[in-house]
């Protein structure tokens, strides 16, 4: 009996479901430049700038802004800021044990968790952590919070909500950097619940094998690559620093390290440690890493739908074909860069294309999928955020 309270818990992901904005909050292109236009003082350079950037992009004509940014001017009051948070963040509210809530760019008191506690009247003993500032790396963050909290806590079920708000962070300048957050980023969630109970296994969809977790916060370039700051005009707004795609990469590169020897097949990491002795001790400066063919360990890939090019970046660095970035492509043209929330929107468009299949595996946390998950429509009217669209995928 000692000896099975000590087993670590296993983690179950029951079901997830993606917020599907309404359609009178689509902004095609011509729209969103016309509010550009309107919001920013463009300097005569650099008025074709966000149209040029929307055309390279990825996104398509569907994606969504919040009420707020559809006003001309903008209304970015804190009322409907929260308004679009309350819109976004939705629960099934039976019986959570654990609740955790990431949004980055929009902090408030009472805290979001405490928003969604109040409106669905969970029970007082919830333990709830809002994570704040953390970008769309809180994806994983905030599921391997919820992991830990279910290790200590037994039979007991977890709500991760994942989200970002824009509302109060339109930019009105003229610095590129700047300008490109507010072309990429959209509006978009996702609620996932998770759980410990052996009862909950049955009709879970997917088991979660591995979490891995590297930090670059110590690297200034990094630490920099999106930063929330004044402008030189003293405008306030979001920068993207060119240097990401670098920081991306050397993430990656920390990750497969560290994921590599849990997922990959044997042989896989001989040639990948050979390389690393070869280039490390032996500095031979021939010997390029060998980069481990992923392909064999997962079947699909969620790859964090940040802009086209990281999308193109990842593909290339680790080689992969592409079916294998499909649903980061589709994510992205359909619902634009939604921070934390679109590697749900992309494991809801796998599952909506059918491909979802027993045992199949999916990064970027390994999922192990427990029984072929069938698509919205053979599911009952279950909510797929691709319900309405999905025939018209791929493009
Ligand atoms: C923005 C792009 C679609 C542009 O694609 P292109 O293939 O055209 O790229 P390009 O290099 O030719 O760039 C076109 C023009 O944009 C400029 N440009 C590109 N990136 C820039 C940047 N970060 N800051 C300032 N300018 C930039 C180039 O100088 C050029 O300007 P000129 O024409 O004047 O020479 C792509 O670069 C891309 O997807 N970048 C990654 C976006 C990103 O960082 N996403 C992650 C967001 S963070 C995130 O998602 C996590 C979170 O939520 O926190």
């Amino acid at each position: 009996m000692i000896y099975m309270r000590k087993l670590p818990q296993t983690m179950y992901l029951v079901d997830f479901v993606c917020y599907h904005p309404p359609t009178h909050l689509q902004v095609p292109t011509e729209y969103f430049l016309k509010g550009f236009h309107h919001y920013i003082t463009l300097s005569a350079s650099s008025v074709e700038f966000p149209r040029k950037i929307l055309e390279r992009s990825g996104l398509g004509e569907e994606t969504c802004l919040s009420e707020g940014l559809h006003a001309i001017p903008p209304n970015q009051s804190l009322a409907l800021a929260r308004k679009e948070t309350e819109e976004v963040m939705f629960i099934n509210p039976k019986d959570i044990g654990i609740l955790v809530v990431n949004c980055s760019l929009f902090s408030i008191t009472p805290s979001l968790c405490d928003i969604i506690i109040n409106k669905y009247k969970l029970r007082n003993n919830v333990k709830s952590f809002t994570l704040g500032g953390m970008g769309c790396s809180a994806r994983v963050i905030a599921v391997d919070l919820a992991k830990g909290a279910l290790q200590v806590h037994r039979n007991t079920c977890a709500i991760v909500l994942s989200t970002e708000n824009l509302t109060l962070r339109a930019y009105h300048g003229n610095n590129k950097s700047m300008m490109i957050t507010s072309c990429l980023f959209r509006i978009g969630g996702a609620a996932i619940l998770l759980s410990n109970k052996n009862k909950d296994k049955r009709q879970a969809k997917y088991k979660l094998v591995q979490m891995v977790r590297t930090h670059h916060g110590s690297d200034d370039e990094a630490y920099k690559s999106v930063s929330h700051h004044e402008d030189e005009a003293g405008e306030l707004g979001v920068s993207l620093s060119k240097s990401i795609m670098r920081a991306a990469g050397e993430t990656l590169k920390t990750n497969i390290t560290t994921l590599g020897p849990l997922v990959l097949p044997f042989g896989e990491q001989l040639r990948f440690l050979y390389s690393m002795v070869n280039k490390k001790l032996f500095k031979n400066p021939k010997t390029r890493m060998y980069i481990p063919d992923f392909k064999l360990a997962f079947e699909h890939f969620c790859i964090h739908a940040g802009g086209r090019g990281i999308i193109d970046e990842v593909e290339k660095n680790l080689k992969l074909y592409p079916v294998h970035v499909e649903a980061s492509r589709m994510t992205l043209h359909r619902f634009g860069n939604t921070s934390s929330s679109t590697i749900w929107y992309e494991l809801a468009y796998i599952e909506a294309k059918g491909r979802m299949r027993k045992n199949d595996r999916c990064n970027s946390a390994v999922w192990i999928v427990l029984k072929n998950v069938k698509p919205y429509f053979a599911n009952g009217g279950k909510c797929n955020p691709w319900e309405d669209c999905i025939h018209r995928y791929h493009v």
